[in-house]
C-alpha cells in the first residue's frame, strides 16, 4: 500500500516510539478481529495456488501463516528472523517516508496494527495488518527479495538527497506492490497490493484491460500510477534475481537526473522500446473514468 494521505504528521501519535513503532499488543485483538483475518486469509489462500509466485507460497509455508488468527509477532518474527533476518514491527498507521525507509534499510517491516472492518472488506486507503502481513511478509522470507527490500530502504534514504522520492516510489509501486513475475512460462503475482486483493488477483492475470510490459528500470521510474482502483499497467520481471541485480548494480543518481529532465510517462501509454507481453484494452479504466 502506498501514497499516504497528506495527514501523515511529523510526530509519532500517542503510544508510538520516536521510530513510530508501537507494541503489537496481540492479546488485545478481539475474536471479531481474528475472525476478519481468517475470512480474508481463507478467501486468498483458496485462490492463490497457480496465481501467486513460488516465493510467496513458500513464504506462507515457512512462516506458518496458515495458523488461524492475526499472527503474533513473537512467533512470526522468530521464524522470519531465522529465514532472512527480517522482522515485523507494529505501527499505528502510515509513517513518514524517511522513517519508512530507515525501517526497511534495517530489515524491519512496519505493519499497520489494525484490521479492516467488514465495510472495508474489498478496499481500504491505509495498509492494515492483512495487507502488510499477508501481502508483504511472505516475500520477506525469500532471501533474494529480502535483500531487495533492504537495498530499497537504503536507496530510499539516498533518494531523499536527490529529491527523487517520486521516482523511487514508482519502482516500489510497480514491483513490491503490483509486480508480476514470469515463472515456468506463465505469469505469477508477487506484488502485495495484488496478492492481498481478491478481485485484483483475478484482474492482474486474467483481464485483457491492463498492459503487461517487461520490467525496465528507467521506464518504471518514469511511469505514473493510480492509487484508486486496479492498475492499468503491470510490469513483469524474469526473476527476483533479475530485479535485485538490476536495482542494486545500477547507480540511480544519473537515472534520477536524466528522468527529472523528462516528463512522466502517461499511465496507459506503450512506448516503442517496451517489451509488450499484453497490450491492454484499458476497458476497466475507461469504464471507471465514466
Ligand atoms: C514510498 C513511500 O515512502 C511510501 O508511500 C511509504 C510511506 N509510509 C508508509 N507507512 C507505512 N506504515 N506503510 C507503507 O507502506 C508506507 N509507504
Ligand atoms: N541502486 C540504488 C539503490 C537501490 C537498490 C535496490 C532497490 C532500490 C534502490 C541507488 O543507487 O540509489
Ligand atoms: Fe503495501
Amino acid at each position: 500500500m502506498e501514497n499516504p494521505p497528506s495527514h501523515v504528521h511529523a510526530t509519532p501519535p500517542p503510544g508510538a516510539a520516536p521510530d513510530w513503532t508501537c507494541p503489537q499488543d496481540w492479546d488485545a485483538f478481539t475474536a471479531d478481529e481474528h475472525a476478519m483475518w481468517d475470512r480474508l486469509f481463507a478467501r486468498q489462500s483458496a485462490m492463490l495456488p497457480g496465481r501467486a509466485s513460488d516465493a510467496f507460497l513458500r513464504g506462507i509455508d515457512v512462516l506458518r501463516l496458515e495458523k488461524p488468527g492475526i499472527p503474533d509477532y513473537r512467533d512470526l518474527n522468530a521464524r522470519l528472523m531465522e529465514a532472512t533476518g527480517w522482522r515485523v514491527v507494529a505501527v499505528p498507521g502510515l509513517v513518514p517516508d524517511d522513517v519508512f525507509f530507515d525501517h526497511l534499510a534495517n530489515r524491519r517491516f512496519p505493519a499497520g496494527n489494525f484490521i479492516r472492518t467488514p465495510q472495508q472488506l474489498d478496499y481500504l486507503q491505509e495498509p492494515d495488518v492483512f495487507h502488510d502481513v499477508f501481502g508483504h511478509v511472505p516475500m520477506l522470507a525469500d532471501p533474494v527479495f529480502a535483500d531487495y527490500m533492504a537495498a530499497y530502504g537504503r536507496g530510499g534514504v539516498r533518494s531523499l538527497k536527490y529529491d527523487a522520492l517520486k521516482q523511487l516510489a514508482r519502482l516500489y509501486w510497480y514491483t513490491v506492490e503490483f509486480g508480476l513475475i514470469r515463472e515456468g512460462g506463465a505469469l505469477r503475482i508477487y506484488g502485495a497490493g495484488i496478492v492481498s486483493s481478491y478481485a485484483e488477483s483475478l484482474f492482474a492475470l486474467d483481464s485483457d484491460s491492463p498492459n503487461r510490459i517487461g520490467f525496465d528500470l528507467s521506464r518504471v521510474m518514469r511511469t505514473d500510477y493510480r492509487i484508486d482502483g486496479f492498475q492499468q499497467n503491470y510490469f513483469v520481471v524474469d526473476s527476483l534475481d533479475q530485479l535485485l541485480d538490476v536495482t542494486v548494480n545500477t547507480d540511480f543518481a544519473p537515472l534520477y537526473a536524466a528522468n527529472a529532465a523528462l516528463p512522466p510517462i502517461p499511465i496507459a501509454d506503450i512506448l516503442p522500446g517496451d517489451t509488450v507481453i499484453t497490450r491492454g484494452t484499458q476497458d476497466y479504466a475507461l469504464a471507471k473514468s465514466g
